[in-house]
């Protein structure tokens, strides 16, 4: 019954799993790479994904005599939990299980195929090797299972082909799709690297200008205000610059804590910093700079050295109606916080 001409069979298996996990894993990482630590909703689409494949495939059989057959069912739910972990995996299991006559033998085997994945947790090592050694021992395993059916020798020789060029598209539906996990994610980090400052981890100067330029083109109206802390240079002096680095981090923590409606806080460069508020009224804009003043004031820095100091800012305020130029409001917020600076430090001003 074994037809090296059934290798088709496999051959559009092997595309149909690997063109629908491939645009379902695009899919779902337009924001962020999935992997099996992504939000459980993801997980389990893909693993629906798969599990819907999976039935497709089931369809699919190559039968070897009457009653024994290969299959290519398999396959989608292990891709799934290398890549995106055990959810998944189980997910599409289930899916199988469910749609192909529950408790039978089929399925028990696709079970216990899937166990020692879930045990050694796979998909935490994202590397080949752990898969090499799966789809080898699934392979002999499939090989050894079908020997009694492939009497003779001509069979057992289309068996084995079989199973190598099943061994083969399985590893490159694997790599295929790890390549395009690799990309993915290198393309999410350099992307997070260009918007975002690696000391503090707010937004830096090229995502402000971006943001303030959206505003401008949109005639969106804000308030501006422009963060400096005081005495920064000494404070390098005094405990050197790890000591300075850690308070600019734990500056942007307490900026980014008390950040209370999705105001884009940027690192503007040094020890100057950026909000943009959403809220456009300029007595709340002032209201919630003077908390950020006293909440940062009243914040006892320890420094890596143990000691703790005393950390305080300046703050210049100015409003953007949304029709004027957005570097008119920019320069108004650098001059008050200028005077603020003349005036003393550590206080709140506006244009
Ligand atoms: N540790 C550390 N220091 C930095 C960083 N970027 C800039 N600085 C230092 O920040 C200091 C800024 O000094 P100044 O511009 O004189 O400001 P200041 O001492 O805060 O004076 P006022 O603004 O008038 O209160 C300089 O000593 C810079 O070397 C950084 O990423 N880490």
């Amino acid at each position: 019954m074994l037809s090296l001409l059934s290798l088709d069979t496999l051959y559009v298996n092997a595309c149909i799993t690997y063109a629908s996990l491939s645009a379902g894993y695009y899919f779902l990482s337009r924001r962020d790479t999935l992997c099996y630590r992504s939000a459980p909703w993801r997980r389990v689409l893909f693993g629906l994904i798969a599990g819907l494949v999976s039935l497709h495939l089931t369809v699919n059989k190559l039968y070897i005599t009457q009653e024994a057959y290969y299959s290519f069912e398999f396959v989608p739910i292990l891709l799934v939990t290398f890549i995106a972990g055990w959810l998944p995996g189980v997910l599409a299991l289930l899916i199988n299980v469910t749609f192909t006559g529950g408790i039978v033998l089929d399925n028990i085997v696709l079970s216990l195929m899937l166990l020692p994945m879930l045990v050694a947790r796979v998909w935490r090592y994202n590397r080949l090797s752990p898969f090499l050694i799966v789809i080898s021992l699934l392979t002999l395993f499939r090989l050894l299972v079908a020997s009694p059916a492939l009497n003779e020798r001509q069979m057992q020789l289309e068996g084995l082909i079989y199973q190598i060029i099943s061994f083969l598209c399985l590893l490159i539906c694997y790599q295929a799709l790890s390549a395009m996990r690799r990309h993915l994610s290198t393309f999410f980090s350099a992307q997070d690297s260009a918007r975002h400052d690696a000391l503090t981890r707010l937004h830096n100067r090229h995502a402000l200008s971006k943001h303030l330029s959206e505003l401008e083109q949109s005639g969106t109206p804000c308030c501006l205000v422009m963060l400096d802390i005081d005495n920064f240079k000494q404070l390098n002096d005094i405990h050197g610059h790890l000591a300075g680095d850690k308070v600019l981090r734990e500056v942007a923590f307490l900026l980014r804590e008390a950040n209370d409606g999705g105001d884009f806080i940027a690192r503007y460069g040094g020890e100057e910093f950026t909000i943009v508020r959403n809220d456009n009224r300029i007595a709340d804009c002032v209201r919630h700079c003077e908390y950020l003043r006293k909440r940062i004031a009243a914040h006892p820095f320890r420094l890596p050295n143990g000691s703790t100091i005393v950390v305080t800012l300046s703050f210049g305020i100015a409003y953007h109606s949304g029709q004027a130029p957005m570097v008119a409001a920019f320069r108004r917020a650098d001059a008050a916080l200028y005077r603020a600076k003349e005036l003393g430090k550590n206080r709140v001003v506006r244009s």
